[in-house]
């Protein structure tokens, strides 16, 4: 077996075991799209079973867009000749968009995963969507965790882990893996679709950067998600310890004094977190600058009324949450 491995089924067993993704003997959900990625990712995992002893499956979504036809017979069908177990959600509505699409078929891995009793779904992300999604982030404005927003692992559920072991893997390496495998890679025509931001930043940005400014920009790219990821990790932890010490009881209230002379950058995370807590909905950097402000104001400052109609507002020491 070693001898049929490559140099990057080297690189992702070393990964595996330096990062602690996907330990021995677990129930692995594989999400293969039909794409280069997906099937790279799914073929390493196959020659690397025996030595991990994973049970591995795979889940396919099928979104129903006229693209998509054909594909999940193609996915089902190498399932059949790997011999592995192979399920299959269907949307029961078509998405409009991709952001609906990409919430849909998070929602159906996690159902699979469910039903069959597995512990981690692992997808085919490689370093090339982690430049895209730094981009892609970036020109809409995103702090450091937008920018670093594809992880190694992080949970879905509370026994559930999304894992990404090809991170540092890109995608002319994928596709060259294919070929020298000759896995039947299925090409999605909606990855050519231009109306598409994200195939913008692949088909057009991306070359173009590599060309007049990096020839080396994914990596390059990946690596500061990589830095950031890091740095975002520990600021939320600090923030999340320095929430606990500073929020009591009925009606919520946060203790101004604990926060005041604390880092700017600690005081936006907290308030993040707190309003995250509270609402239904993701918070809003202009709430959370409004929530922020409150901090060092005069006495019975409030804050404009959050989604729900609840309103912050400055008693003495505390900011307090009226509903
Ligand atoms: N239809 C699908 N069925 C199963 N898995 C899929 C499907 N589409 C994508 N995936 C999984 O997600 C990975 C990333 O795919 P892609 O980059 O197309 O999605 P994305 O919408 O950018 O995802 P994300 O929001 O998670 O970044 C694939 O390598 C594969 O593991």
């Amino acid at each position: 077996m070693i001898n049929s491995w490559t140099l990057l089924h080297a690189r992702v067993h070393q990964t595996l075991r330096q990062r602690q993704l996907l330990k021995k003997d677990r129930r692995l959900l594989v999400a293969v799209s039909g794409g280069q990625d997906s099937l790279c990712l799914m073929k390493l995992l196959l020659d690397l079973q025996p030595k991990w002893n994973w049970q591995l499956a795979i889940a396919h979504c099928d979104h129903r867009w006229s693209t998509d036809t054909g594909i999940a017979e193609h996915v089902e069908k190498l399932a059949r000749q790997w011999d592995i177990p192979f399920y299959l959600k269907t949307a029961e509505q078509i998405a409009e968009t991709e952001a609906a699409a990409r919430e849909w078929r998070y929602h159906a891995l996690i159902e699979i995963a469910q039903e069959q009793g597995f512990e981690a779904i692992v997808t085919g992300h490689t370093l090339s969507d982690r430049a895209e999604t730094l981009l892609y982030n970036l020109i809409r404005g995103a702090g450091a965790d937008g920018l670093s927003a594809l992880t190694w692992q992080r949970s879905l559920t509370p026994k559930i882990e999304l894992i990404r072991p090809l991170l540092n893997v890109s995608r002319a390496e994928t596709l060259e893996f294919c070929q020298k495998f000759q896995l039947p890679v299925w090409e999605d025509a909606a990855n050519q679709n231009l109306n598409y931001a994200r195939n913008r930043i692949r088909t057009d940005l991306l070359p173009y950067l590599q060309t007049h400014f990096n020839p080396r920009v994914e990596t390059a790219l990946a690596q500061t998600a990589e830095l950031l990821r890091a740095e975002v990790e520990y600021l939320e932890a600090s923030a999340s310890q320095l929430l606990q010490q500073a929020m009591t009881g009925e009606p919520i209230k946060l203790n101004r004094f604990c926060l005041r002379g604390t880092p700017l950058a600690l005081q936006r995370r907290v308030m993040r977190q707190f309003l995250q807590q509270c609402l239904s909905q993701a918070p809003t950097f202009e709430q959370i600058e409004a929530l922020t402000n409150l901090i060092n104001a005069p006495n019975r400052t409030r804050t404009p009324p959050f989604p729900g109609g609840a309103v912050a507002e400055v008693q003495g020491d505390w900011i307090i949450l009226r509903c």
